[in-house]
């Protein structure tokens, strides 16, 4: 132990050192001022960083540069740079940072959304935009109506189950039966993919700024992998998820399909990778999307609670195309105000609020800046969908922004990614978009047009106010606060209406 001690305390003196003497020929855009040595290591929260880092873009601009010990941080806070730097220079900003304890420790290089750009990237992606993205496989997403109509139902028959309850099921479901070809997953009962979210809790944890003395001292890294001991516990990790992610992957789906587990085993289909990469693609998949789908559709029944004109307005829309038969995803084209709430929702509050961070694989020139290679880039996604000029009155939720005065979808201005911000930038943009935003489509659409939401009551009849700032930093994906509401159904026989699209 001794032994190790000092060659710990040896080791992150001479790196601090080494990162303040080797700043090289920079020229960063100014920020907040540091402290020698840390840097701005103790003005960064570790909890909602993006909060503080919109009071930053206020005082320096929107774009600005922090260090935490030598490492140089960029955050853009503004559209038009984020679209010149993040998508336009893409070749050269499409890095990851180097996470070592989730990249190199717990997922071995084999996490798509995290690992650097390499060639076992360029396969992955490719491998899942062919299966993912093709337009037999987003014809045949029936699955999304049925999870949807299911999650209408559970509401119904069993408002004492918590809402999250309710809203994890279902984007449990649509991933497992998306990704696994799985059978839907019971609102009461076992649930196939909680290991699955055990894993996701562990692997995000390593993403919390300061929880890994690695990621903060990384030259600490050959000491850990040298040593089995200290290695041990990220070894079991990696391990058990393996195996866990093998297990499903080499599941039959439950209906014969072909899903995207089963496309990716199938010939060319694996693009060369070993069973190993395929696997951790797949389990990636699954909580790439889990998450970010659950807490996207809390986020529309928070806003539905909240704002009782958008839900009127939605519901008038529906009454005129949809009736009172179920929606179908063939309506989703006649909904432009549908498709305006769900724009307006990804904007209000982004289920990732700072993206992905990127970082440059080789040094860059902006306008007046050098920014050195292996700089974190930040797209802070939250203030740019609140920038005044380009999105007025942002804490406001307002789907009309996204209307023509005909009531029509807007033409999406340029570089705003079809006014989908919340799914990144570059080549690193979400894979997953299509199809979430498809989900997200259907999902309001069912709600609205099964539901009114009233504020739920306290014990002394008092309305209970959601809080939309309750909101709970679990990583890079941030959920709003448990909340209560009142889900009344709008037609006497719902339950009855629903039959024709629940699952078979
Ligand atoms: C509302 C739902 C979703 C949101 C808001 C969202 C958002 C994002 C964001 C912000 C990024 C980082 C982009 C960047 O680095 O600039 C990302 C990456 C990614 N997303 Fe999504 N996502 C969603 C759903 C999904 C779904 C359904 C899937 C898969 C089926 C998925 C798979 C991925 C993957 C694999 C990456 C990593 C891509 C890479 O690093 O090359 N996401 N997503």
């Amino acid at each position: 132990m001794g032994y190790y001690f000092a060659l710990f305390a040896a080791t992150i003196a001479t790196y601090v050192l080494y990162s303040y003497l080797h700043r090289g020929n920079t020229r960063l855009p100014p920020g907040p001022a540091g402290l020698p040595l840390i840097g701005n290591l103790l003005q960064v929260p570790m909890q909602l960083p993006f909060l503080k880092f919109g009071e930053w873009a206020k005082t320096y601009g929107p774009i600005y540069s922090f260090n935490i010990l030598g490492q140089p941080w960029v955050v853009i806070s503004n559209l038009d740079i984020a679209a010149d730097i993040l998508d336009r220079m893409s070749g050269q900003t499409g890095d990851r940072p180097r996470l070592i304890k989730a990249n190199d420790f717990l997922e071995r290089g084999r996490n798509l959304a995290l690992m650097p750009k390499n060639d076992l990237w360029r396969v992955m992606r490719k491998a899942t935009h062919e299966s993912l993205n093709s337009r037999t496989f987003m014809k045949r997403l029936a699955i999304q109506e049925e999870e949807a109509a299911l999650l209408v139902e559970g509401l119904l028959l069993s408002p004492e189950i918590s809402l999250e309850h309710h809203v994890e099921r279902a984007a449990s479901s649509i991933s497992m039966r998306t990704l696994y070809g799985a059978p839907s997953i019971p609102l009461k009962g076992p649930d196939p993919s909680a290991r699955l979210n055990e894993i996701a809790v562990v692997l995000f944890d390593a993403l919390v700024p300061g929880r890994s003395i690695v990621d903060i001292f990384p030259p600490l890294r050959h000491i850990i992998a040298r040593s089995k001991w200290l290695r041990g516990p990220a070894d079991k990790i990696y391990e058990e998820s393996t195996e866990h992610f093998i297990k499903l992957f080499e599941s039959q789906p439950s209906d014969g399909n072909r899903f995207i587990s089963s496309a990716l085993r199938e010939g060319k289909a694996t693009h060369g990778m070993s069973l190993d990469d395929s696997a951790w693609l797949v389990g990636m998949l699954f909580m790439a999307a889990q998450d970010t789908t659950a807490i996207a559709i809390r986020w529309l029944i928070m806003a539905f609670t909240l704002y009782p004109d958008v839900v009127k307005k939605a519901q008038a829309e529906l009454d005129t195309t949809v009736g009172d038969r179920p929606p179908s995803s063939d309506d989703l084209p006649q909904l432009p105000y549908i498709e305006a709430i769900v724009k307006e929702v990804l904007r209000w509050r982004p289920p990732g609020p700072m993206g992905v961070p990127h970082a440059t694989g080789e040094d860059i020139v902006y306008k007046d800046w050098i920014i050195p290679k292996g700089t974190i880039l930040v797209s802070d996604i939250w203030t740019i969908g609140r920038d005044p000029v380009f999105r007025p009155n942002g804490d406001a939720f307002n789907p009309d922004r996204f209307l023509t005065d005909e009531g029509k979808v807007r033409q999406p201005p340029a570089d705003t990614h079809d006014d989908y911000l919340a799914f990144g930038f570059g080549r690193r943009v979400c894979v997953g978009k299509d199809v979430a935003v498809r989900n997200l489509r259907i999902c309001a659409a069912y709600l609205l047009w099964a539901f009114d939401f009233h504020k739920a009551k306290d014990e002394n009849g008092q309305e209970i106010q959601p809080d939309d700032m309750h909101l709970i930093d679990v990583g890079v994906t941030v959920y709003p606060g448990p909340f209560k509401m009142k889900a009344v159904p709008r037609f006497l026989d719902l339950a009855e209406r629903l039959q024709p699209s629940l699952p078979k």
